[in-house]
């Protein structure tokens, strides 16, 4: 059992007052830890594609494509993607955002596994979710290392098979 929590420190009041900010940098450094958490992120699921999201869910969705054999389809800021884009706007934490893939990312019916670094108010993994769903693929599961559970983001993903390495 790796204690997942030892790699992830507190940024108090970043970025702005009053959030505590998790940074993952130590875990992303630590050879051990971080090809344990591709492993574990997406370990006995089933998938054709893993969508990640911008931009420290790439860190972790395209080794984690890599790693399973999947292909890898970027959900982008807008405003980044260059072919014909499918958009959402979202609420953050700490702001709000919106959110692009590109129209022909999936085949009809695709088996996607969605990842991401940190589930909290749950606005951007809804936001991806129902993306890829509009794009015409299956949402298998969504996968992040760290949830913040204060922030209930796992009631926007009622319905939705999730998994997180830790919770804090
Ligand atoms: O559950 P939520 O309240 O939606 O928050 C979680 C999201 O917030 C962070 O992304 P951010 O938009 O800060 O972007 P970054 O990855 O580019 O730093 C994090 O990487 C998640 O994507
Ligand atoms: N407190 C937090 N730390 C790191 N990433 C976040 N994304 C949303 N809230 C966050």
């Amino acid at each position: 059992m790796t204690d997942w929590s030892t790699y992830i420190r507190d940024i108090p009041d970043y970025p702005k007052p009053g959030i505590v900010f998790k940074d993952i940098t130590p875990l992303l450094a630590d050879r051990t830890a971080f090809a344990r958490a591709i492993e574990e992120l997406a370990d006995g699921l089933d998938f054709d594609k893993v969508a990640g999201i911008e931009a420290r869910g790439f860190i972790l969705a395209a080794p984690v494509a890599y790693r399973y054999g999947a292909g890898f389809v970027p959900l982008r800021k807008k405003g980044k993607l260059p072919f014909t884009t499918i958009e959402r706007s979202y609420d953050l934490e700490y702001g709000t955002a919106a959110m692009e893939v590109h129209a022909d990312a999936f085949a009809p019916g695709e088996r996607v596994l969605i990842v991401d670094d940190v589930l909290a108010t749950g606005g951007t993994a809804s936001a991806a979710v129902e993306l890829v769903r509009q794009a015409g693929a299956e949402v298998v599961s969504v996968s992040f290392l760290l949830e913040l559970s204060h922030l209930s983001g796992r009631d926007r993903l009622a319905g939705v098979d999730v998994r997180t390495l830790v919770t804090m």
